[in-house]
C-alpha cells in the first residue's frame, strides 16, 4: 500500500515524513490561484532543494491547480518530477497534454484528480484513465470548488467502482487520517491512500497549521501499511 502525504513544505520535513514511512511526498510550487499566492506554495529554490534531497528515497508528487496547460509544462521542464498532479478546476488530462509532458520531462508520470462529487465521477474517472498514468479520487469540500484540501470524506462505494474500472493505480483521498484510513483501504482496496489535513499540527484552539504533525504521519502510514497486507 503506497502512502502519499500533502503538502510538504521544507526540507526537513520531507526527511521526517520519509522516516515516518511515507512512499510518496507531495507539494505546491509557488504558483498563483485567482491572481493570489496559493497558501502553501513553496519557493523554487525549496522546490529544488527538496528533490534533491529526496530523490530515491521517496516518489516527489508536484501539483498544480492551474488551468493553463503552460505551467504544467514550465513544471515539468524545471523540475522533472516524478508526478505531476492535474488538479485545476477547468483543466483536465489529454493525450496530447501527457505526450507533451513526457518529451519535456520523460519519465514524470501524470496523475490526475477526479472530483467526486458523485456518481459522474465514475464515467469522469474512466474517460481520464485512457491518458492519466495515475488517478486520485479527491473529495470537494461543499464551501469551495476546488479539487483537495477538502478535510472530508466521500462516498467510497464511488472509489470501489472505479478501483474495479479502470487499469491504472489508483490513490485514493479525501478527509483520510490514522483515525479511518484502514476501514477506507478494507472497503476500496486502492493502490494507494492520501492525507493533507488530518496529517497536519492543530493549534488547542483548532487552527490548522501548514505543517505536518510528524506522530500522525507515523500513525497513518502505519495503519496503511497494516490494512494494505
Ligand atoms: O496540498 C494542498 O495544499 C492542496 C491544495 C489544493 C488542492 C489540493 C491540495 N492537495 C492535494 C492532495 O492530494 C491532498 O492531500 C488531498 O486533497 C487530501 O486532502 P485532505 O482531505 O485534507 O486530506
Amino acid at each position: 500500500m503506497i502512502t502519499q502525504i500533502y503538502s510538504i513544505q521544507t526540507v526537513e520535513e520531507a526527511l521526517a515524513c520519509i522516516e515516518a514511512g511515507a512512499d510518496h511526498l507531495g507539494l505546491l510550487p509557488e504558483q498563483l490561484e485567482d491572481g493570489k499566492p496559493i497558501p502553501c506554495g513553496v519557493p523554487k529554490s525549496v522546490c529544488h532543494d527538496i528533490l534533491n534531497a529526496c530523490r530515491g528515497r521517496a516518489v516527489l508528487s508536484f501539483l498544480s491547480v492551474n488551468d493553463d496547460p503552460q505551467f504544467y509544462y514550465d513544471m515539468a521542464s524545471e523540475y522533472h518530477p516524478d508526478i505531476i498532479h492535474v488538479t485545476g478546476k477547468r483543466f483536465f488530462v489529454s493525450e496530447p497534454f501527457v505526450k507533451t509532458i513526457k518529451e519535456l520531462s520523460p519519465g514524470t508520470r501524470v496523475m490526475q484528480a477526479v472530483p467526486m462529487t458523485g456518481p459522474e465521477a465514475v464515467d469522469f474517472a474512466k474517460k481520464y484513465a485512457q491518458w492519466a498514468d495515475l488517478l486520485i479520487l479527491d473529495s470537494v469540500a461543499p464551501d469551495h470548488d476546488e479539487i483537495g484540501a477538502a478535510g472530508v470524506t466521500h462516498d467510497w462505494d464511488l472509489d470501489r467502482q472505479i478501483v474495479e474500472s479502470v487499469d491504472v493505480p489508483v490513490i485514493i483521498a479525501g478527509g483520510l487520517g490514522p483515525d479511518n484510513v484502514a476501514a477506507a483501504i478494507e472497503h476500496v482496496r486502492p493502490w494507494g491512500v492520501d492525507s493533507l489535513t488530518k496529517t497536519d499540527e492543530f493549534l488547542p484552539d483548532g487552527t490548522r497549521l501548514q505543517k505536518k504533525d510528524i506522530a500522525k504521519v507515523r500513525a497513518f502510514c502505519q495503519a496503511a501499511k497494516a490494512a494494505g497486507r
